[in-house]
């Protein structure tokens, strides 16, 4: 593993030796502490042995701000390329007049309206709330190939720093300056916004209350020895104790929590939350929403559908007239499909698409059109028809979604007929889906179509379950529901209809390609809008959560074997019987000392480099792991000081005075 230490990350390391903000890794802070006494002592009155301690107790506290500082060194050249995003540039923004007046690019506020064209870069985040247009967002999400955004749907995000194309498209700008998508992205791969997780939180009382204990213990066993005749130097004391406390989870805590979301961020995935990340690692139940999220998203028309008695021709114009004004993609693909020069007539009044009611249309000279899944239009005619039941049937078998087109005139109400929209499962899913079902969790996909559509691409795609004809409640009940099962839940979402559950579920992540509502509902987003990239973001957390605790067992087995490597060792001159005890033979009480002060602070980096990588996860059992890592760090944490102080004492007892 390349550990990259260059000048920034051992200047950074050094800086962190501030007590001001060791605080905040109390058992790092004593050590600090008791190399000042021993600094001091030392100076009062030198020794060998008083330097070597003294040397090597600042060399722990170093080791401990360098693991850190490592850390976070891994993200520093990803944040650098980000902020050349940032660079100022001008904007046209919209007056209210209806003018254009060019703007910096940093004086743009929330509201704003700006006008981007082809060639150009989109000057903050925002939604495109008019056109089309190609988007290279290689800067950001480092896939090369252009995407769609596009007014009205769930496709309608756009971050600042990318580049339009082709065409032009009006962006209403969404967030203040220096709260954009990218400033946050820079925080996070900088580690500098790093919120701790809950059981890190916990962990570090945990560890502060041991190093308390040990404090009271190493403070009484001076008068106790004192007063039994085998007086023991202060420097000694400071020593045990630093042996004695957790130091080497102490020193690698933070960065195993930097490195988690520094895995992440390499598989684009930007975490919001710390708590999101350790819930991933115990998920059970993911939720997907099926348009943009399973499938690509660009559902479009493809073919009309009349029933008997109705004209193709009427159907068409039906379904033209009802779309000219939906600015939705699934509306402005049926326009394209029928084509004609149609515009819409000046008395048109405008039904808007609703997740909730299902339908969009239009009321004119009478007439009222209304297109949209099929139980809603038929409720809204009032009656069904059997042959355009089959034509639904038909349209949904395949995974398509059928829209139906009705007609109101005065008290007579029509079915013209079916559109049928299609859509494409993303490449890959099976396979993915399959593994989540290995690692123990079930997916569950959630849409607004038809039971006959969801059935269709819930078998293709192969998820373990569907809900159909879902509405935004129905979405987050759903998860309300397994929650108070005690389940954990992820979900994946595109939609402004999936913000509530998105912000409802315990790991909610949001495809980069979604709304600006359904990014800031979840804790996560995804830069590739990949949703079986939960499978990563699950062996993410797992891992996180293992290493965690593989390295705390090691780090206190270590402890409790050096207290029967070194204390026989301090007294053995004063209680001889001591001796039986003294199964190490090391060559003198102060080589002793010594060689555990240094093997303290070896230990640390020794293991940098596996709480960077962090230890490798295999899908099992969870008592099977804890096992394997009780047997592993646990066993090895209690025999890896006996030999390596062994190793250490017969070096440094050639050192003249020790
Ligand atoms: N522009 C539109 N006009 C009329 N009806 C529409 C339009 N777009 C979609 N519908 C209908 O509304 C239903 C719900 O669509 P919506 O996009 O809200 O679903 P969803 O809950 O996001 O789930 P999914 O993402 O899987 O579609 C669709 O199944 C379709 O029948
Ligand atoms: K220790
Ligand atoms: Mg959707």
């Amino acid at each position: 593993m390349n550990l990259n230490i260059d000048r920034q990350v051992l200047l950074g390391a050094v800086t962190k030796l501030d007590p001001r903000q060791l605080v905040r890794e109390p058992v790092m802070l004593v050590v600090e502490i008791g190399a000042v006494v021993t600094t001091v002592l030392s100076v009062v009155d030198p020794s060998v042995l008083g330097w070597m301690v003294t040397v090597w107790l600042w060399l722990t506290v170093l080791f401990a701000t360098l693991a850190e500082s490592v850390a976070e060194g891994r993200g520093k050249a990803q944040a650098a390329s980000l902020r050349a995003l940032q660079t100022e540039t001008t904007a046209n923004r919209r007056t209210p007049g209806g003018g254009i007046e060019e703007v910096p690019s940093t004086s743009l506020r929330s509201g704003d309206v700006v006008v981007v064209a082809a060639g150009e870069r989109i000057p903050g985040d925002g939604e495109v709330i008019e056109g089309v247009a190609s988007v290279d967002e290689s800067a950001v999400t480092g896939e090369s190939a252009p995407v769609i955004r596009e007014s009205g749907g769930d496709r309608s995000a756009v971050t600042g720093g990318t580049t339009v194309l082709s065409d032009q498209v009006a962006v209403r700008i969404t967030s203040e300056p220096g709260q954009s998508f990218v400033d946050r992205m820079i925080a996070l791969v900088e580690g500098s916004e790093r919120q701790r997780t809950p059981n890190e939180i916990a962990l570090n009382v945990l560890l502060s209350a041991l190093t308390v204990v040990f404090v009271v213990v190493c403070a009484t066993l001076w008068p106790v020895a004192d007063h039994n005749g085998a007086r023991q130097p202060v420097l000694v004391l400071v020593a045990l104790l630093v042996c004695l406390i957790p130091t080497t989870i102490g020193a690698l805590l933070s960065a195993i929590g930097i490195a988690g979301m520094d895995r992440l961020v390499r598989r684009n995935v930007l975490a919001m939350s710390g708590r999101a990340v350790e819930a991933a690692g115990d998920v059970d139940v993911l939720l997907l929403d099926k348009t943009g999220t399973i499938t690509l998203g660009n559902r479009h028309a493809t073919e009309l559908l009349p029933v008997d008695g109705v004209d193709p021709d009427e159907l068409a114009q039906a379904a033209l007239l009802s779309s000219l004004a939906d600015e939705t993609p699934e509306g402005r693909s049926i326009v394209t499909l029928v084509g004609g020069e149609a515009t819409l007539p000046r008395d048109a009044e405008l039904v808007e698409f609703s997740a909730t009611t299902r339908m969009s249309g239009v009321d004119t000279g009478g007439r009222q059109l209304r297109k949209g899944a099929g139980s809603a239009v038929t409720a809204w005619v009032g009656h069904s028809d059997p042959q355009l039941d089959g034509l639904v049937e038909q349209v949904s078998a395949t995974g398509g979604t059928p829209l139906v087109v009705a007609e109101a005139r005065g008290e007579e109400r029509r079915l013209l007929g079916v559109i049928h929209l299609k859509d494409v499962v993303k490449p890959g899913m099976r396979e993915r889906f399959d593994e989540l079902r290995a690692m123990g969790i079930r997916t569950v996909m959630i849409t607004g179509d038809n039971a006959t559509t969801a059935k269709a691409i819930a078998g293709e795609a192969r998820v373990d379950d569907f809900l159909a004809e879902a509405t935004p409640e129905d979405k987050l009940a759903l998860i309300r529901e397994q929650q108070t099962g005690g389940r954990l839940v992820a979900m994946c979402g595109d939609g402004t209809n999936d913000a509530p559950a998105l912000a409802q579920a315990d790991v909610g992540v949001a495809m980069n390609t979604g709304t600006v509502a359904a990014k800031e509902a979840g804790n996560m987003v995804d830069l590739d809008s990949d949703p079986t990239k939960l499978i990563d973001i699950v062996e993410i957390g797992k891992q996180l959560l293992i290493t965690r605790g593989a390295l705390t067992t090691f780090s206190v087995a270590n402890d409790v074997a050096k207290y029967f490597a070194i204390l026989p060792a301090m007294f053995v001159v004063a209680f001889p019987d001591l001796d039986v005890l003294n199964v190490m033979r090391l060559s003198s009480p102060e080589s002793a000392i010594v060689s555990a002060v240094v093997f303290n602070a070896l230990v640390i980096v020794a293991l940098i480099p596996l709480a960077l990588r962090g230890v490798r996860y295999r899908p099992s059992s969870a008592a099977a792991l804890l096992r394997r890592n009780i047997l592993l760090y646990g066993v090895g944490g209690l025999i890896a000081p006996f030999v390596g102080i062994k190793l250490l004492d017969l070096v440094v007892s050639l050192i003249p005075g020790l």
